[in-house]
């Protein structure tokens, strides 16, 4: 399939990100460097409101700008109205487009991927780097943005190969294997941190198995392909993380999922006996949440696939004149996951948006319900665009003292559920997908003008956020009891989410000025923190039996050891003596055989002597004998 002009050198990309320091790639002249924003997308509604200050984006290093990522789907026809440049831009063809624009304009996107990159390596250059340390940001949305059919269910969720969602939960549960907690003791509630009691447990537990009952019965929508988490490892090949290396002690994983039809959120994880009503987002100080929306615990892989799978078999597809599952709605995943130390609790969050086609209605021949349907859609994306162009605008804009655009995040349930990754305050990742055909030749042009807008973007890099353990009861109660304080006068707006500042509050004012509600709630949240406690203190007694145990044994292989060892030292002894008393006693045999030698030597020396003086004297008495005789003849 040779049809991309440049496909040689695509098919070379080496999926190294590009540094945006790095000079850019040398352009034709009067090429439009960068474009400046989407004539479309204008800020028209001025009683929007900034939730965070999206234009005073600091200048330093703590800055980075927004990836946004070009993927190519596959054709079977030739293809001749794009060139690229390198693996990062994406020039259309003046002469293909010449009705539609005289100058030859390029984008610029982090990376380009062509049609020949598949799943496994596109969750390993965008997905995969950031999953590996979770914690070191607060999270990270990964949405996906193109026209009906460009593929972007396809890169986010999956088709016949597995997309980035079930990667990702793929490698959070085989790397974090030793850590992932097995009762969901720990939840985050309304933007804040809640620390369960047994009861709370038992009734999450009971909520997940009601959940997996009902969740078997039934099946609609687009048949959702039963993806293998042992297929997936084996093209990652990940590995479990030493959970020492990461100071982790239990690692709490949380699912929601939900969607955005027609400007209505509706939960995709609810039990089919209730009645789905619209869900609302609220916003705590700039971190927006759905209010009520279904988190289910999963303790293990086959849950969290089990929880992927019964929200796909919900999600509102529609047969289009384009494609014939085509997802009306925006769809966002996300992934709690709450890491428990000897020190806190941390929360970092992971959202996958696979966001509704961005083709304009005629082309999908929409009709009745489809047609409200785009209208629906397209809003949302409009809005999504405006931010984005905003923001940009702010940031390049020349003269500081004109004042900023309004950044429009809450004209639309999608901006106002991302303004934490709008606002720089969590990682923001978008997958431009794209189809190349000549049908999609003019709203292509827009795809690729938004993308590059976005890639544009400078956002503070994303900070952590942890719940202290030995502040947190405190602040937590003082935080929930402003909360309930605020949503009695205004229901949508809830007060800051954490202030480790603790000093400057007045307890005994907080609690006289609370109502009997307020207290009561006061009163089970410190019954939960007790309970917590007590949990802990628990485990940590059965840790130290453990180790007592441990030392006994270690103090009884010691002593073994030392009596092994005088043991040996003791024969060891008695070899050498024994040996040395064998040497002595030869020698003093030696000596002992030598003194006998000499004495029997002696012996036949005196002998000797004996006998001579014997015949000496005999023959002296015979002489005097001779004598004598001698004397008496005479
Ligand atoms: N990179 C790709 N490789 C192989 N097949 C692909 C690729 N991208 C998309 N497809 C196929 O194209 C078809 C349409 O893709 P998909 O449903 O993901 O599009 P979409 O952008 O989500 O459309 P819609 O907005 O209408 O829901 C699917 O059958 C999918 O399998």
């Amino acid at each position: 399939m040779d049809y991309y002009p440049l496909q040689k050198k695509a098919r070379h990309l080496d999926f190294t990100r590009p540094t945006f320091n790095e000079p850019i790639i040398a352009l034709p002249e009067n090429t439009e460097v960068k474009p400046r924003g989407l004539s479309s997308y204008t800020a028209d509604d001025e009683e929007s409101v900034n939730d965070f200050d999206l234009s005073e984006v600091p200048k330093a290093k703590q800055t980075e700008n927004i990836n946004v990522y070009l993927r190519l789907r596959p054709i079977k026809e030739q293809c001749n109205f794009y060139k690229f440049n390198d693996n990062t831009v994406i020039i259309p063809q003046a002469s293909q487009l010449n009705q539609l624009t005289s100058t030859e304009k390029h984008y610029q996107f982090t990376s380009i991927f062509n049609d020949k990159v598949d799943q496994i390596q596109i969750y390993d250059e965008i997905v995969r780097p950031i999953l590996t340390n979770p914690f070191d940001i607060s999270g990270s949305t990964f949405a996906s943005y193109g026209v009906s059919s460009s593929g972007k269910t396809y890169t986010i969720l999956g088709d016949n190969s597995a997309g980035l969602v079930p990667r990702a939960i793929t490698q959070i549960f085989t790397e974090y294997d030793s850590v992932i907690a097995p009762y969901p003791c720990a939840k985050i509630l309304n933007d804040q941190i809640s620390i369960l009691s047994d009861e709370n447990v038992e009734y999450e537990i009971e909520t997940l198995a009601d959940f997996l009952l009902e969740s078997t019965k039934l099946i609609k929508g687009k048949p959702v392909k039963n993806w293998s988490h042992v297929e997936v490892n084996a093209e990652h090949e990940f590995k479990e993380k030493d959970s020492v290396e990461n100071k982790i002690d239990r690692l709490y994983i949380w699912i929601s999922f939900v969607e955005i039809y027609n400007e209505k959120i509706t939960d995709l994880l609810t039990n089919s006996k209730n009645t789905v009503r619209p869900l609302k987002i609220f916003s705590n100080g700039g971190n927006s949440y759905i209010h009520g929306a279904t988190w289910l615990f999963a303790p293990n892989i086959d849950t969290a696939f089990k929880i992927l799978r019964h929200g796909l078999n919900h999600i509102k597809y529609a047969a289009t004149g384009i494609n014939d599952h085509s997802s009306r709605s925006h769809t966002i995943l996300t992934i709690n996951m709450i890491s428990e130390s000897s020190m806190d609790y941390q929360l970092s969050s992971f959202k996958f948006c696979d966001l509704a086609g961005a083709e304009r209605t005629k082309k999908t021949g929409n009709m009745g319900d489809r047609l409200k349907e785009a209208g629906g859609i397209n809003n949302s994306l409009l809005v999504l665009g405006r931010c984005l162009e905003a923001v940009n605008q702010n940031q390049n804009k020349e003269n500081k003292k004109h004042p900023d655009r309004v950044v429009p995040v809450r004209d639309s349930k999608l901006t106002f559920l991302l303004q934490r990754s709008l606002s720089g305050h969590e990682k923001f990742v978008m997958i431009v997908n794209l189809y190349p055909t000549a049908e999609f030749l003019e709203e292509n042009l827009n795809v690729l003008k938004f993308g590059s807008i976005a890639n544009q973007i400078v956002v503070k890099k994303s900070e952590v956020r942890t719940f202290k353990r030995q502040s947190s009861r405190y602040s937590y109660l003082m935080q929930h009891s402003s909360m309930l304080n605020s949503s009695m006068k205004n229901e949508s707006i809830v007060e800051a989410y954490e202030s480790n500042d603790e000093s400057e509050l007045d307890d005994s004012f907080k609690w006289s000025s609370m109502s009997a509600d307020q207290l009561r709630n006061e009163l089970r949240s410190q019954k939960m923190f007790i309970d917590g406690l007590s949990k802990k203190y628990v485990e940590r007694e059965k840790e130290i039996v453990v180790m007592r145990m441990q030392i006994l044994e270690k103090q009884k292989e010691i002593r073994e050891q030392i009596v092994k060892r005088n043991e040996n030292d003791v024969k060891n002894l008695k070899e050498y003596y024994d040996k040395k008393m064998e040497n002595q006693t030869i020698k003093f045999q030696r000596q002992i055989n030598e003194l006998y030698s000499e004495v029997d030597y002696l012996e036949r020396k005196l002998r000797k002597y004996n006998n001579e003086n014997e015949v000496e004297e005999s023959e002296t008495s015979e002489e005097e004998s001779e004598e004598d005789i001698i004397e008496i003849d005479e």
